[in-house]
C-alpha cells in the first residue's frame, strides 16, 4: 500500500484537529480558543489502494518562529518531506488565515486549501466562489465541514490527486516586480550553495530579508555566506531607499495587497456587516465593569452544579462501597485479608473512587467552558487585572483555568507563550489552581463542617487559589523574572453550541484518566499506608503506635502552629504529596469500615464513619485552614514531572516546591491565626 504522507496546517482555532479526529477515528483535544494542540500528533486512514498518513499541526498565523508550538508546526511544513499539506482555512476570517497561505505558497508547498466553517460564513452573506479563488490562487480549494462528512470525500480525492500530480504552489504569488526582481538576485546567489536549497530559494531569500534567526543562522554555515550577506546588504539598502520601510514591513505589505485583490474578485461581502450573536454577547460578557462579575457568577454556577448534581450520586457509590466492605467483612471475619481489602483496597482506593461523579460533572463545565468559547472570554477580562497586577499577559489566564481540571495539561499549554521568561512563570503559578484531585478532599471537609454553605466554601477556595497565583507570580515577577512583557492581543473566537459528542469524549478521557490514577498511583499508595497502618505485628490497626502514627507524630509539630497537630492529618498531608486525592485516601483507610461498622465517608451526609472521625480531629476553623494548606501545597508529582520534562532542567520543578511549601505554611498560618482573632473556632 501506497503511503501518502499529510500534515493538517493552519491558523489556530480553524478545526484542523476537529478535521484530524474526522479522518483519523482519534479522540485529540478541542476546543473553542487558540492553541489548544502544542504538539504535533499523527493518525491513519485507509483510502483507496492508500494509506494516508495524517499530521495534525499546532495552529499559527505566520511561519516565523516565536513560540514552541509555531517552531513545531513550522518545522515539519519547511523541513519534512511531507506530500500534500492542507491548509485549513476558517471561511469567515479569509483575510487573516490567507497570509499563512501565502507563507507556504512561498515555500512551494504541495497545497490544498480546506475551506472550514462554511455554515457561519453564509449566516454572514459571504459569496465565496470557490472556482474563482482557486484559479487565482492556483492551488485546489475544497469546501469542508470539518465537523460532519461535508466535504470529506471529495478532500481525500483531491489529498490523492495532489499526492499524485504535485503543483509548485508558489507559481501565482506576486508580490510586485520591485520585489520580485531583488528577491531573484538573492536567490540567484543562495542556489549557489546546493545545501541550501532543501527549501526554496525565493523562501530563503524572503526569509533573510524579514530578518528570520533560524534561517540566518544556517545560512552562516555555508561556505559562501559572505557572498550571500553582501548581496542581502546591498538589496535591503536598496529597498529602503526605495520605500522608506524595512523589508519586513514590505514583504508584510504585498502579502496582503496579493490577498485583498485575490478575495476581491472572489468574495462577495454584505456592505454591512449585521452584529453577529458573538458581537452582541460579547457587548456584557467582556464589558469593562460587567465583565468580572459575570466570570464570578460563572464560576460560582460551575461548582454549585458540581456539588449539587454530584451529591447524590457520589452517595450511591459510597453506599455500594460499604455495603461491599461489609459483606466481605462478615464473610472473611476479624482477618488479616479482610482488613486489607476492606481497610486498605475499599478504604483507600473505594474512598477516592466515590468523588468520580464531582469530578467527572467538574471535567464537563471545563469541557463547556472551553467549547463555547467563554474561556478565551475569561482570559480577556482577566488580561487587564493580570497586567496590571502581575505583568502577566491574560493569555496565561488560560492555562490557569485549565489548571481547574487538571494541572498537566495546563502546563503544556503554555507552550503558546512566546516569551520562555512568561512561560516558566506561569507554569509556575498553574499549580495554585485547585484541580479536581483536590475536590475529594473539600467534598469529605465541607460535609464534615459547612453543610449548609458547601459551594460558598469551596468556591472560597477556588478563588483564593486564583488570588494566591496573581500575589505569587506578582512577587516572582518583580524577583526572579525582572522584564517586560510584551503586549498581546487576545485573540476572541465566535461563540459555538459546544458539540455533545465532543464535550462528552472530553470528559470521558479525563474522568478516564482519574480511574486509570486510582487503579495504579492511589492504589499503590493505599497499600503502602495500610501496611504501615498494620505493622508492627500485634499493633492495633492505624493506632498511634503503628509506624503510620509514628510518622506522623514525628512530622505533626511542623503542622501544630496551623491548628491541626494531630498525627493523622500530618500523614495524610505527607502521602498526599505524591497525589491529593491520596489525603482523603488516607483518612478513609485509617477510619474505613472495620473501625466503626458505619461505612466509608459519606461526604455528604456528614455523619457517619470518616466524617465523624474527621469532626474529632478539627473544628470548621481548622478544617478551612487543612483545606487551604492542601490547596497551595507542593503540586503532585505528575505535575512535578511536567514541569521538569516543559523545562528541560529539575531546577525549577525543585523551586516549585520551595515556593509552594512557604506559599501554603504562610497563608494557612496567616487564615489560622486571623480567623482565631476574629473569633472562629
Ligand atoms: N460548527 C462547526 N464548528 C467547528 C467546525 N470545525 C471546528 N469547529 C469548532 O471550532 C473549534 C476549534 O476546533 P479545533 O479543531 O480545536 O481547532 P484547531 O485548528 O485544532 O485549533 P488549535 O489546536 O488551537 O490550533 C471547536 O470548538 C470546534 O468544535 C465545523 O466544521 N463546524
Ligand atoms: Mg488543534
Amino acid at each position: 500500500m501506497e503511503i501518502i504522507k499529510v500534515g493538517l496546517a493552519g491558523n489556530p482555532n480553524v478545526g484542523k484537529t476537529t478535521l484530524f479526529n474526522n479522518l483519523t477515528g482519534m479522540h485529540h483535544h478541542v476546543g473553542n480558543w487558540p492553541g489548544k494542540t502544542v504538539e504535533k500528533a499523527e493518525g491513519h486512514l485507509d483510502f483507496k489502494d492508500y494509506k494516508l498518513d495524517i499530521i495534525d499541526l499546532p495552529g499559527n498565523y505566520a511561519l516565523s518562529a516565536y513560540s514552541i508550538e509555531e517552531i513545531i508546526s513550522r518545522d515539519f511544513i519547511v523541513d519534512e518531506s511531507s506530500d500534500v499539506i492542507v491548509n485549513i482555512v476558517d471561511a469567515t476570517n479569509l483575510e487573516r488565515n490567507l497570509y499563512l497561505t501565502t507563507q507556504m505558497m512561498e515555500l512551494g508547498a504541495n497545497l490544498i486549501i480546506a475551506l472550514n466553517m462554511n455554515k457561519f460564513a453564509k449566516k454572514k452573506d459571504y459569496d465565496i466562489n470557490i472556482k474563482e479563488l482557486s484559479d487565482l490562487l492556483g492551488v485546489p480549494v475544497v469546501e469542508i465541514e470539518a465537523i460532519d462528512d461535508t466535504g470529506k470525500e471529495k478532500l481525500l480525492e483531491t489529498i490523492e490527486k495532489a499526492a499524485n500530480d504535485p503543483i509548485n504552489s508558489s507559481k501565482k504569488l506576486v508580490y510586485g516586480n520591485e520585489l520580485k526582481e531583488h528577491i531573484s538576485e538573492l536567490r540567484g546567489v543562495i542556489e549557489k550553495d546546493e545545501n541550501l536549497m532543501e527549501a526554496s530559494s525565493s523562501w530563503t531569500a524572503i526569509k533573510l530579508l524579514e530578518n528570520d534567526k533560524i534561517i540566518t543562522e544556517k545560512v552562516k554555515e555555508s561556505p559562501i555566506f559572505k557572498e550571500i550577506f553582501v548581496e542581502l546588504d546591498k538589496v535591503e539598502k536598496h529597498l529602503k531607499d526605495v520605500f522608506n520601510e524595512t523589508p519586513e514591513e514590505i514583504i508584510a505589505n504585498y502579502r496582503y495587497a496579493f490577498i485583498e485583490g485575490l478575495l476581491k474578485e472572489s468574495v462577495k461581502k454584505p456592505v454591512f456587516e449585521k452584529p453577529s450573536f458573538t458581537e452582541k454577547l460579547d457587548k456584557y460578557v467582556t464589558n469593562k465593569i460587567l465583565g468580572i462579575p459575570i466570570f464570578l457568577v460563572i464560576m460560582w454556577l460551575v461548582f454549585q452544579i458540581t456539588f449539587t448534581v454530584g451529591a447524590p450520586f457520589q452517595e450511591l457509590i459510597d453506599g455500594g462501597f460499604t455495603w461491599l466492605g461489609e459483606i466481605i467483612s462478615a464473610t472473611l471475619g476479624e482477618t488479616v485479608l479482610s482488613s486489607f481489602i476492606v481497610d486498605g483496597l475499599i478504604g483507600g482506593v473505594g474512598g477516592v473512587l466515590t468523588f468520580i461523579p464531582v469530578i467527572v460533572l467538574m471535567f464537563l463545565m471545563i469541557s463547556i467552558l472551553e467549547d463555547s468559547g467563554y474561556l478565551a472570554r475569561a482570559a480577556f477580562v482577566m488580561d487587564k487585572v493580570m497586567h496590571k497586577l502581575v505583568g502577566l499577559h491574560g493569555k496565561s489566564f488560560i492555562p490557569m483555568i485549565l489548571g481547574f481540571g487538571c494541572g498537566v495539561p495546563a502546563i503544556m499549554a503554555t507552550r503558546t507563550m512566546e516569551h520562555e521568561r512568561d512561560r516558566i512563570l506561569t507554569m509556575l503559578i498553574v499549580p495554585f489552581m485547585s484541580c479536581t484531585a483536590r475536590l475529594p478532599v473539600y467534598a469529605l471537609f465541607v460535609a464534615a463542617f459547612f453543610t449548609s454553605y458547601q459551594g460558598e466554601i469551596v468556591f472560597s477556595l477556588y478563588i483564593l487559589g486564583i488570588i494566591v497565583a496573581i500575589i505569587v507570580a506578582a512577587i516572582l515577577k518583580k524577583s526572579l523574572f525582572k522584564g517586560i512583557t510584551s503586549p498581546f492581543v487576545m485573540e476572541l473566537p465566535s461563540y459555538k453550541l459546544p458539540s455533545l459528542k465532543g464535550v462528552l469524549i472530553h470528559t470521558w478521557e479525563k474522568s478516564l484518566g482519574f480511574i486509570r490514577k486510582a487503579g495504579t498511583i492511589i492504589l499503590a499508595a493505599a497499600i503502602i499506608v495500610w501496611i504501615l497502618s498494620s505493622l508492627p505485628i500485634g499493633v492495633d490497626y492505624g493506632s498511634q503506635e503503628s509506624v503510620i502514627g509514628q510518622i506522623g507524630t514525628v512530622a505533626s509539630p511542623i503542622f501544630e502552629p496551623l491548628g491541626f497537630g494531630d498525627w493523622q492529618p500530618s500523614v495524610a498531608l505527607l502521602f498526599g504529596i505524591v497525589a491529593k486525592e491520596i489525603v482523603v485516601g488516607t483518612f478513609s483507610s485509617l477510619f474505613g469500615v472495620a473501625e466503626d461498622g458505619a461505612g466509608i465517608a459519606t461526604a455528604t451526609e456528614g455523619g457517619a464513619g470518616i466524617a465523624t472521625a474527621v469532626q474529632g480531629l478539627f473544628t470548621p476553623l481548622t478544617a478551612y485552614v487543612f483545606m487551604v494548606f492542601v490547596l497551595l501545597y507542593v503540586p503532585c508529582f505528575a505535575a512535578l514531572g511536567t514541569i521538569k520534562q516543559e523545562t528541560n532542567s529539575w531546577k525549577w520543578p525543585l523551586i516549585m516546591v520551595a515556593v509552594t511549601t512557604v506559599t501554603a505554611y504562610i497563608v494557612s498560618f496567616i487564615i489560622y491565626h486571623g480567623g482565631l482573632l476574629l473569633g472562629f473556632v
